[in-house]
């Protein structure tokens, strides 16, 4: 278990990540989402012990993390640049990696080169912006940390790089089962990887769930604007679009199936809310209010 109890990472008078609790259950792919300036590097740099949080604790399997050698071992934190002198050639990198982690496996770090067709022999600074990303995958993946965390690691990825990466990232989980925490911006990309989800905003835990009792957390209902109005009465409303005489509301709320009986037999429609839809509605600064019509 991570137990993370008040985190708070401050620089200067910015308060990035505000008293943060969580209890994070190992060995799943959690899903870490917010809107930029959010604070998600910020707290998964305190989760990685690059940066000390100035109050709160955060626990790994019951030690405490912050500059713990045994627990930063454990754990493999790849940010969206790569921390690395740009004159080191990729096979130097993979080395130094092999170096530092017990867990470290060349021969799958050299078939993810050879994925992304990436030239070992090249150094960091000649590789293109999608080829760092690649390269910080290669060193994330291969390193088969029992605590990973990948922060928006696809930059400049193009569609099928970042395809293959999904797809490795699952089959490696799979097959070495261990935490693995992406923050990512391409929600929908990836939402089928998390088992759970978490949103932040303003550096305050927003939402953490378990994603399929998300994907059933919200609903959409379409039909007459009167017919609509009637049903949504008093219901947390997300968002709303109307046209002509057609609305779609969106409610934070799971209707039971008599209530979608009800409202289908006074003409309305019922649809899913697709997880970055439901982001989007929580995350936007229009404040949420009830339906009061
Ligand atoms: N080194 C720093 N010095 C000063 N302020 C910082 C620093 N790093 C982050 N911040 C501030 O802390 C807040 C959180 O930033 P953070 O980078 O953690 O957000 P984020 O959710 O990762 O954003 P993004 O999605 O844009 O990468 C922002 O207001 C940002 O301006």
């Amino acid at each position: 278990m991570i137990e993370l109890r008040g985190v708070t990472v401050r620089y200067g008078s910015t308060v990035a990540v505000d008293g943060i609790d969580l209890d994070l259950p190992t060995g799943k792919i959690y899903g870490l989402l917010g809107r930029n300036g959010s604070g998600k590097t910020s707290l998964l740099s305190a989760l990685a012990s690059f940066r000390r949080p100035a109050a709160g604790t955060i626990r790994v399997d019951g030690a405490d993390a912050f500059e713990n050698p045994a627990v930063m071992r454990q754990t493999c934190f790849i940010r969206d640049t790569l921390d690395t002198n740009e004159s080191d050639k990729v096979r130097a990198l993979l080395t130094f990696a092999g170096w530092m982690r017990p867990t470290w496996d060349a021969d799958y770090a050299a078939k993810l080169l050879d994925l992304f067709e990436i030239d070992p022999r090249k150094r960091a600074s000649s590789l293109s912006r999608g080829q760092k990303s690649a390269v910080g995958i290669v060193l994330g993946l291969a390193s088969r940390a029992p605590l990973t965390i990948l922060d928006e690691t696809y930059l400049g990825m193009d569609a099928v790089a970042r395809a293959a990466f999904y797809r490795e990232l699952l089959d490696d989980y799979l097959a070495h089962p261990r935490t693995i925490i992406l923050s990512t911006h391409l929600i929908e990309e990836v939402a089928d990887l998390f088992e759970r989800v978490i949103i932040i905003d303003r550096g305050r835990v927003l939402l953490h769930e378990e994603t399929d009792e998300l994907r059933g957390r919200g609903v959409t209902v379409t039909g007459p604007a009167m017919a609509v109005g009637e049903f949504v009465v008093g219901r947390p409303v997300l968002g709303e679009q109307s046209l002509g005489g057609v609305s779609a509301v969106t409610l934070d709320w799971r209707p039971t199936p008599e209530e979608v009986a009800r409202g289908e037999s006074a003409g309305l429609t019922f649809g899913p809310v697709g997880l970055q839809d439901l982001f989007v509605h929580l995350t936007s600064s229009a404040p949420r209010w009830e339906a009061t019509r």
